[in-house]
C-alpha cells in the first residue's frame, strides 16, 4: 500500500472522498477527468489546475501525464484536447486515496482552496438527495425510429450500389436532467456494474459539458514495459434473454453478418499495420465478450515495441485507425461522407477517442462509445451500429436501443 504522506506529514488530500473532490474541482471551474480501467480497482482522478483545457498533438510518447480527449471528426494533423495532469489521485474501491501525485505542491493557493471547498462538501453542506424522476425522452420516439431506420435504408441501398461495404450509423437520445444529478455518483454506480469497461467521467468546463461513458472498445494501449494493444470489436447480441437472465457465453452463436462485419475490422487494423511494413504482432481472437448488457466478437493484437525499437507505433497506429471501421466504415472515406451526408447531426466527442496518456508511464486510448454528454439540462445519449448489406433496419434501431440502455438502466433512475 502507498503512503499519502508527503514531505511535510499528513497530506491535505487525507480523508477526502471522490464525489467531494469532482464537486469542489467543478465548481473552481477545472477540467477534470475520473476513471477506471478495464479489470482493475484502482479509480483515478485527474485535475487540471494551471492552463485550463490545451490542445496539443498527440504524440503519445512525448506527453506529460494527462487526459486526451478528442472529437470524432479528427484530420491526423489537427490537435486534440488535452487535460494536464497537475493533480493525479489514486482511489482504491472503498474510495480511500492511496497516491497523490501533485506537480504544484499542497501550498499552491488553488490546491489549498479546492481542498478546502472539498471539506465543506464532506461536512455535508452541500449534499442533495437524488430524487427518483421519471425518465421522458424528450424527442418523439417514433419520429426518432422512422427516421433512424430510413437512414439504414439508404445505407443498404448504397452498399448495394457497390459505394462502400459497410457503414456505422448513430443517433442521439435526450433525456432531462435536473440539478440533483450527481454524476461522480453515477460514475461510481457504472463502476461496479461494468468491470470490463473503461468507466469515465470528463469535465470540459469551457464546453460546459460532462460526458460519461463505459466503453468496451480500445483504441491504442502503450504500456511503459513496451507492449502496445489494439482490438477489432464488432457484432452485437443482447446478452439477456426474454427474462432478463444472462444468456451463458457457450450458448452465443453468430451468424454470417456480424462474423463478415467483424472480419472487415480485423482486416483494416492488419491493412493498417500493413502500411507501416510491422509484420510482427501476435493476433488473438475473435471471442465472444461480454459488454455491460450486450455480446461482442473481438479480435485483440499485441506487438512488442521494444523487440521491434518501435517506441512511436501507438502515435503513428492512432493516426491510421482512427476512425475504425468499428465506427466509421469500409473504405473510409466513402463511408465517412456518407455520414455526413445522412447522419444529421455532430457526434461531437461520441466515437471519438479518451483516455490516459503517459500517466504511470503507460497510455490508454478508448473509443468513446456507450457514453451521454450532459449539457445545459439535457442528457444527450449515443448509440450506433455497423450496416451492411444485410441489415434490416428495425434490427439495428433496437440495436442502439440496447446500447443506450448500457448506460440508461444504471444511471437512468438518478437523472
Ligand atoms: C457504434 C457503437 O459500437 C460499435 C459498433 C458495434 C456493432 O456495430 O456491432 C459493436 C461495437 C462497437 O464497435 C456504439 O456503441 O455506439
Amino acid at each position: 500500500m502507498l503512503s499519502v504522506q508527503t514531505d511535510t506529514g499528513i497530506s491535505i488530500f487525507e480523508g477526502l472522498q471522490i464525489e467531494e473532490l469532482w464537486h469542489a474541482s467543478k465548481m473552481m471551474g477545472f477540467p477534470s477527468a475520473l476513471w477506471r480501467l478495464p479489470h482493475t480497482n484502482e479509480i483515478k482522478l485527474l485535475i487540471s489546475i494551471q492552463d485550463g483545457t490545451r490542445k496539443c498533438m498527440p504524440e503519445l510518447e512525448k506527453m506529460s501525464p494527462g487526459f486526451v480527449i478528442s472529437t470524432f471528426y479528427w484530420e491526423n494533423d489537427q490537435e486534440v484536447l488535452f487535460l494536464e495532469g497537475d493533480i493525479i489521485l489514486t482511489f482504491s474501491e472503498d474510495n480511500r486515496i492511496t497516491r497523490i501525485e501533485n506537480q504544484l505542491g499542497e501550498e499552491h493557493p488553488e490546491v489549498k482552496r479546492l481542498v478546502q471547498i472539498a471539506l465543506t462538501e464532506s461536512s455535508g453542506q452541500n449534499q442533495q438527495q437524488v430524487p427518483a424522476s421519471p425518465l421522458l425522452p424528450l424527442s418523439d420516439h417514433l419520429d426518432a425510429k422512422s427516421r433512424f431506420e430510413r437512414t439504414v435504408e439508404l445505407a443498404v441501398a448504397a452498399i448495394r450500389q457497390n459505394q462502400f461495404k459497410k457503414v456505422v450509423l448513430s443517433r442521439t437520445k435526450d433525456l432531462r436532467y435536473t440539478d440533483a444529478f450527481q454524476p461522480a455518483q453515477a460514475f461510481q454506480r457504472l463502476v461496479k456494474a461494468y468491470p470490463h469497461a473503461f468507466v469515465s467521467l470528463v469535465n470540459l468546463p469551457e464546453e460546459n459539458e460532462l460526458w460519461l461513458g463505459a466503453s468496451p472498445e480500445l483504441l491504442v494501449e502503450q504500456m511503459s514495459g513496451g507492449t502496445f494493444k489494439t482490438m477489432s470489436l464488432a457484432g452485437t447480441q443482447g446478452a439477456r434473454d426474454a427474462s432478463g437472465a444472462l444468456i451463458p457465453k457457450y450458448d452465443i452463436r453468430w451468424g454470417e453478418k456480424e462474423i463478415e462485419e467483424q472480419a472487415l475490422v480485423s482486416r483494416y487494423i492488419i491493412e493498417c499495420f500493413k502500411k507501416i511494413r510491422l509484420r510482427e504482432y501476435l493476433e488473438t481472437g475473435p471471442k465472444t465478450v461480454l459488454a455491460g448488457n450486450l455480446y461482442h466478437l473481438r479480435t485483440v493484437f499485441e506487438v512488442d515495441t521494444v523487440a521491434l525499437n518501435f517506441p512511436e507505433l501507438a502515435s503513428v497506429m492512432l493516426r491510421l485507425l482512427h476512425p475504425t471501421s468499428a465506427i466509421c466504415g469500409v473504405p473510409k472515406a466513402p463511408s465517412l461522407q456518407f455520414i455526413n451526408d445522412v447522419e444529421g447531426y455532430n457526434r461531437s466527442y461520441y466515437s471519438g477517442f479518451l483516455g490516459p496518456a503517459q500517466v504511470g508511464g503507460d497510455t490508454h486510448l478508448f473509443v468513446n462509445l456507450r457514453t451521454v454528454r450532459f449539457k445545459d439540462g439535457i442528457a444527450t445519449f449515443f448509440a450506433g451500429a455497423g450496416i451492411t448489406e444485410d441489415s434490416v433496419p428495425e434490427q439495428e434501431w433496437f440495436e442502439t436501443e440496447l446500447k443506450c440502455d448500457t448506460l440508461l438502466k444504471v444511471i437512468g433512475s438518478s437523472l
